[in-house]
């Protein structure tokens, strides 16, 4: 099987990576069902990328439907180390408009129906998720991003992950709004929390396609719209991808977050408590703590 250290995920209008040499399609099967789609793999600017569409190739999963638990497995079962997430999303304040570009740096969770963890079944972890993007990850995308003269990219912001596959009402996207919420999109999470138990480096490229439905003087978010916006954003954010490449430290042990040491004080159970067959499922994710 081929291996990568960076993964890519990526959102609408993000279904295959350009200026990859070397492709190979790998189909991976998980204990948590099949990924998205199957996963590309192949040499970005000379370096291993593993790219995976989230709604699949043609746009056929809502956010509810997206297997994330298997994507994030499969993604770590190849090697990967960073994984990148680039989304589409609505802002919620003037001065981050259309065609702009985000690094997030917090999460508020408005989802309902997701499964937001790895572990069940007899092993109980908790890990620490107050800072739910990885920093050093978010610092080199954000390098990469003001190296593009022609866009504007905004650091940080709160990024409310809300259910849809509806966009949201008035009352609610204006509630966001007075609670301090930056940008609102509909896959963030679970994504990171899965990332975050699988040790990995997780960062989003949030590219701006509309102003959601508060806007007074701005037409309501529409597919439509977001399809016209997206199409320059993510010729941008591959832009980003082809750059990042080159700064991403092959050996994680350069990086300054503690990503990949997530689990290390989050299991709770008693190592002897943990049913055998429970261990060899996670042993991709926890076997050197056990
Ligand atoms: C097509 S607009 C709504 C859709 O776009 C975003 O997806 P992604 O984060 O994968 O780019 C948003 O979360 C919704 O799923
Ligand atoms: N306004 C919006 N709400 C939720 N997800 C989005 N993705 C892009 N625009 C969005």
């Amino acid at each position: 099987m081929p291996q990568a250290t960076i993964g890519v995920i990526g959102g609408s209008g993000l279904y295959r990576m350009e200026h990859m040499t070397e492709v190979e399609e790998v189909k991976i099967s998980t204990p948590f069902g099949d990924p998205s789609d199957v996963i590309t793999i192949g040499k970005v600017n000379g370096v291993s990328m593993a790219f995976l569409p989230r709604h699949g190739r043609g746009h056929r999963l809502n956010p509810t439907e997206i297997p994330v638990r298997a994507n994030i497995w499969a993604l770590k079962s190849l090697g990967v180390e960073y994984v990148i997430s680039v989304s589409a999303v609505g802002s919620l304040r003037e001065d981050y408009a259309p065609r702009d570009l985000v690094i997030p740096d917090q999460l508020f969770d408005r989802t309902k129906s997701r499964v937001n963890s790895f572990f069940e079944g007899g092993l109980v972890v908790h890990a620490t998720f107050a800072e739910p993007f990885c920093p050093h990850l978010s610092k080199l995308l954000l390098e990469s991003a003001r190296e593009l003269k022609d866009v504007t990219v905004h650091a940080g912001g709160t990024y409310v992950c809300m259910e849809g596959p509806l966009f949201s009402t008035k009352a609610e996207s204006n509630t966001y709004r007075k609670l301090g919420m930056d940008i609102i999109g509909m896959t963030a999470l679970p994504e990171a929390k899965l990332a975050r138990e699988a040790e990995l480096c997780y960062a989003t490229v949030a590219c701006v396609t509309d102003y959601d439905c508060w806007h007074e003087a701005e037409e309501s978010v529409t597919v439509e719209m977001v399809v016209q916006n997206l199409a320059a954003n993510v010729k941008n954010a591959q832009r980003i991808l082809q750059n990042v490449a080159q700064r991403i430290p092959a050996d994680r042990a350069q990086a300054t977050c503690g990503c990949s040491e997530a689990l290390a004080t989050a299991i709770m159970t008693d190592r002897s408590a943990i049913p055998a067959e429970v261990k060899e499922k996670y042993s991709l994710l926890v076997k050197k703590y056990l």
